[in-house]
C-alpha cells in the first residue's frame, strides 16, 4: 500500500480506450476539465494537470486501474466489474454504476461445435482467457472443471489454432465472434464500469471523495412536469409507457432449464442450483430444509424479531380471513337446486425470493392466505446464495404454516414445483414474486399449473398537498425505489414549492441510506414529479397509471380515494406510510403493478380458491326447464345433447 499524507492531491485512474471516449462526456458533467493533450490521441503522456488543482489523472490500461486504486497509488478510478470480478480486492469499493461500457462476459466457441455441443453436459473445458479466476469460480459454481491458458488479447485466435476449443472474452456487438467463426453459448455476467475507489482513501478523505462520488451520481432528478404545460399531455403518455424493465431477452435460457429439469429431475435442479447460487449440494436429501434447520434458525432469532413476526402474520391472517366466501346452496322458482362450493387447491408452491434480498414478509404474504384458505400442503422454495440460510424467512415459514421448504430458486424451483422431480412432489399453483427468470417460468408452466399474477419492479404515487413534512414524503418515494432499480415513484403535488423541497429532500436522504445506489438510479431514471393546478386534477391522472400503491398525504385522503378506480393498495392519510402495508397492516403486499391494476388485483384467498357449482333436478324441475335446452340444442345442431334432455321427458322421438 502506497501511504500518501492525506493533504495531498487526488489521483484519478481512468481507462484507455473504448471507455475512455463513453466516459469523456461524464468529466464535463461533473466539471473535471482536463488539460488539451488528454484529447489528443496520438499523445504519450500518462498523466494529465485537470482545472483542479487539486486532482491528477492518469490515463492507464484498464486492469491496471484497479491495482493502481487497490494499492492506493490512486485515490479513484473507473473500471469495469470484469476487472474488479477478476481481481476481487478487498481494498476496492465500488459505490456507483455508471451505466457505461456495457458488454458482457460471456464463453464462446466455434459455431459448427455450438451446433452439437450441451454445456449442461461439460464435466472438463479449456479455455483462453484474459480472466482466468472469474473463469474458474464461474465453472466450478457448476461443477466444471477449468483449464485456463491466459491471453491478454486476439482471444479468438485461439480455437482456429487448436489452443483450445473454447474462449471466454468480453463481447459488445459479437462481431468479432462472428467474423472468426465463434457463437456464445454462456454467458457469465453482464458488464458495466464502476466508479471505484480505495477503501482507505474513503474513510480518511471522506468529504472530497464523497463530494466527486456525489458528483458523478449526478444531480438526482426525477421526470419534472406540469400540467399547465402545453406538452404535458404527450410528456404524461411517454411516462406511462416508458419501459422500466431491462428487455433481457431470459425466456429461451428459462425454456431449457424448465425442459431439462422435466426430463432430469433432482440431477438438473442440483446443478443450476449450484451453479447459479454457488452452492454444492451433492444429493438430492440435501434440497430439503431439515426441521433441525428450522429450529436452530428461529431459536437464534432475536425476541424482537420473533414478536414482529408474529404481530405481522396474526394481522395478516385475521384479515385474510375475512376474505373467505361463503358457499351458496338454494331452490329457485322452478325447482331446480342450484349451489356454489368453494374448494382449496390441494397443493400451493410459494415462490419466495432470495437472490439479492431476503423477504421474511413475503413469506407471510403469500404463505398465509393459502394457509387460511385450506391448502393442505404449501411448499415454499427459496434461493440460498452462497448456501446462506436465511433465519428470518425461516421463522417466517414455520409461523405461517409453510408444509415443506426446499434450498432452490429461479426457474428450476418453478419447474421443479410444476413438473415435480424424484423428491419434489408437484404443486397444483406456483404463486410468489421473483426476477424475470422467475417470472419467465412461471409463464412458461401455466396451464399445467395454475399461477399468480406476475408482479413486476414495485410502485408509489404520492398524492400530497404542501402541508406534509417534505422529508416524510420523500421517505415515502424512496421506500419503494429502494427495491429494485427499475422501481416507480411518483409525487403529484398541488404546490410548487412542495415539489422542490421533496426533490431536496430525496438527495438528502440519499447521502445516508445504504441502498443509495439502487434508489438514486430508480429516482432519477423511472421517477417522476407532476405539479397540479389542483387537486383533482390527479384523479384521472391517478387512474390512468393504475399504480400499485397509492398514497394520500391530504386533509381528506378517503374523500380522494373515493374518486379513484384504479389502484392496487391505497393508503390513507398523511401518518399510512406504504411500508405499514409491506410489512404488518394486514392486507396483501403482492398487488398488481405496470398499470395491471386497472383489471387485476393483489393476492388474497381467491388465489387459492376455485369454485364448483352445483345443480339439481327432480322431473318436474326439469320438465319446467328442459323444452328451452332441447330447442337450443337443436338450434345449435346437437342432437345428442337434444335427446338426453327430451328422453326424460318422454319425447325422445
Ligand atoms: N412484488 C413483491 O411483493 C415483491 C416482494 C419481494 C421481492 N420482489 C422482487 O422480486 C425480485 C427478486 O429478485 P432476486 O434476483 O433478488 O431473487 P430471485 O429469488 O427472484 O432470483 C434469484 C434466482 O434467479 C436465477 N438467476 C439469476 N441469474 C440467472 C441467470 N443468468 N440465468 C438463469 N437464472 C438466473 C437464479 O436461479 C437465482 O437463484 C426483485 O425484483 C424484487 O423487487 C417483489
Ligand atoms: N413493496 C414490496 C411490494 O411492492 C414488498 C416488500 C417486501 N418487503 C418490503 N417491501
Ligand atoms: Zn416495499
Amino acid at each position: 500500500m502506497v501511504t500518501k499524507p492525506p493533504n495531498e492531491g487526488l489521483v484519478f485512474a481512468l481507462p484507455k480506450g473504448r471507455i475512455l471516449k463513453e466516459l469523456r462526456p461524464l468529466l464535463d458533467r461533473v466539471g473535471l476539465t482536463p488539460e488539451p493533450d488528454f484529447d489528443n490521441e496520438k499523445s504519450r503522456a500518462l498523466q494529465f494537470r485537470t482545472n483542479h488543482p487539486h486532482i491528477t489523472l492518469i490515463r492507464v490500461r484498464s486492469f491496471d486501474v484497479a491495482t493502481f486504486v487497490a494499492f492506493g497509488a490512486a485515490h479513484l478510478g473507473v473500471a469495469g466489474n470484469d476487472v474488479l470480478m477478476e481481481f476481487d480486492y478487498p481494498e476496492i469499493y465500488a459505490p456507483l454504476d455508471l451505466g457505461i461500457g456495457r458488454c458482457r462476459l460471456s464463453v464462446a466457441e466455434p459455431v459448427d461445435m455450438a451446433n452439437k455441443d450441451d454445456p449442461s453436459r461439460w464435466s472438463h473445458v479449456r479455455v483462453a482467457t484474459k480472466y482466468p479466476h472469474v473463469t474458474r469460480r464461474h465453472f466450478a459454481a457448476r461443477g466444471v472443471q477449468a483449464e485456463c491458458i491466459k491471453l491478454n488479447g486476439a482471444m479468438e485466435l485461439a480455437p482456429s489454432l487448436g489452443l483450445c476449443r473454447r474462449i471466454v472474452d468480453l463481447v459488445s456487438t459479437g462481431d468479432t465472434l462472428k467474423a472468426n467463426g465463434l457463437v456464445e453459448v454462456e454467458q457469465i455476467a453482464e458488464v458495466t464500469s464502476r466508479l471505484v475507489v480505495n477503501r482507505a482513501a474513503f474513510k480518511t478523505r471522506v468529504e472530497e471523495i464523497g463530494g466527486w462520488i456525489d458528483a458523478f451520481r449526478g444531480p438526482c432528478v426525477p421526470l419534472d412536469l406540469t400540467t399547465a404545460d402545453p406538452d404535458f399531455a404527450a410528456r404524461f403518455q411517454g411516462l406511462l409507457h416508458a419501459k422500466r424493465e431491462m428487455s433481457e431477452d431470459v425466456d429461451a435460457a428459462v425454456a431449457k432449464i424448465v425442459a431439462d429439469v422435466k426430463l432430469r429431475g433432482d440431477a438438473a435442479v442440483i446443478e443450476y442450483t449450484n451453479r447459479f447460487d454457488r452452492v454444492t449440494i451433492k444429493d438430492a436429501a440435501e434440497l430439503r430444509v431439515s426441521t433441525q434447520e428450522i429450529d436452530e434458525a428461529v431459536a437464534g432469532l432475536s425476541p424482537e424479531l420473533l414478536a414482529a413476526i408474529d404481530l405481522a402474520a396474526t394481522r395478516i391472517e385475521s384479515f385474510h380471513a375475512r376474505q373467505m366466501p361463503m358457499d351458496d346452496h338454494y331452490t329457485d322458482a322452478a325447482g331446480v337446486r342450484l349451489g356454489l362450493r368453494w374448494t382449496s387447491v390441494s397443493a400451493a408452491g410459494l415462490y419466495v425470493p432470495g437472490g439479492t434480498a431476503a423477504y421474511p414478509s413475503s413469506v407471510l404474504m403469500n404463505a398465509l392466505p393459502a394457509k387460511v384458505a385450506g391448502v393442505d400442503r404449501i411448499v415454499m422454495v427459496v434461493p440460498t446464495p452462497d448456501g446462506v440460510l436465511n433465519a428470518a424467512v425461516m421463522a417466517a415459514a414455520h409461523r405461517a404454516g409453510v408444509t415443506d421448504i426446499y434450498r432452490i430458486g429461479g426457474a428450476q424451483a418453478v419447474a421443479a414445483l410444476a413438473h415435480g422431480t424424484q423428491s419434489i412432489t408437484p404443486v397444483d399453483k406456483i404463486v410468489g414474486p421473483g426476477n424475470a427468470y422467475v417470472a419467465a417460468a412461471k409463464r412458461q408452466v401455466f396451464g399445467l399449473v395454475g399461477i399468480d399474477s406476475i408482479a413486476g419492479p414495485s410502485e408509489i404515487l404520492v398524492v400530497a398537498d404542501g402541508t406534509n413534512d417534505p422529508a416524510w414524503i420523500a421517505a415515502d418515494l424512496l421506500s419503494q425505489a429502494e427495491h429494485d432499480e427499475s422501481a416507480q415513484s411518483i409525487l403529484m403535488t398541488d404546490d410548487n414549492a412542495f415539489a422542490d423541497k421533496v426533490i431536496a429532500a430525496v438527495e438528502d436522504h440519499l447521502k445516508r441510506l445504504p441502498r443509495a445506489v439502487t434508489a438514486a438510479k430508480s429516482w432519477h431514471d423511472h421517477g417522476a414529479v407532476i405539479r397540479l393546478a389542483n387537486l383533482a386534477e390527479a384523479v384521472p391522472l391517478v387512474d390512468a397509471i393504475a399504480p400499485e400503491h397509492l398514497e394520500l398525504a391530504l386533509d381528506d385522503p378517503d374523500g380522494f380515494a373515493n374518486k379513484v378506480r384504479h389502484a392496487g393498495a391505497i393508503f390513507l392519510g398523511r401518518h399510512t406510510p406504504e411500508a405499514i402495508g409491506d410489512y404488518v397492516a394486514g392486507p396483501n403486499h403482492v398487488l398488481p403493478t405496470a398499470r395491471t391494476a386497472r383489471f387485476s388485483s393483489g393476492l388474497s384467498v381467491f388465489d387459492f380458491l376455485k369454485r364448483t357449482t352445483l345443480v339439481g333436478c327432480d322431473e318436474a324441475a326439469l320438465r319446467a326447464i328442459g323444452p328451452a335446452a332441447v330447442t337450443l340444442a337443436r338450434a345449435e345442431g346437437l342432437d345428442a345433447h337434444a335427446l338426453s334432455v327430451a328422453i326424460r321427458l318422454g319425447g325422445a322421438n
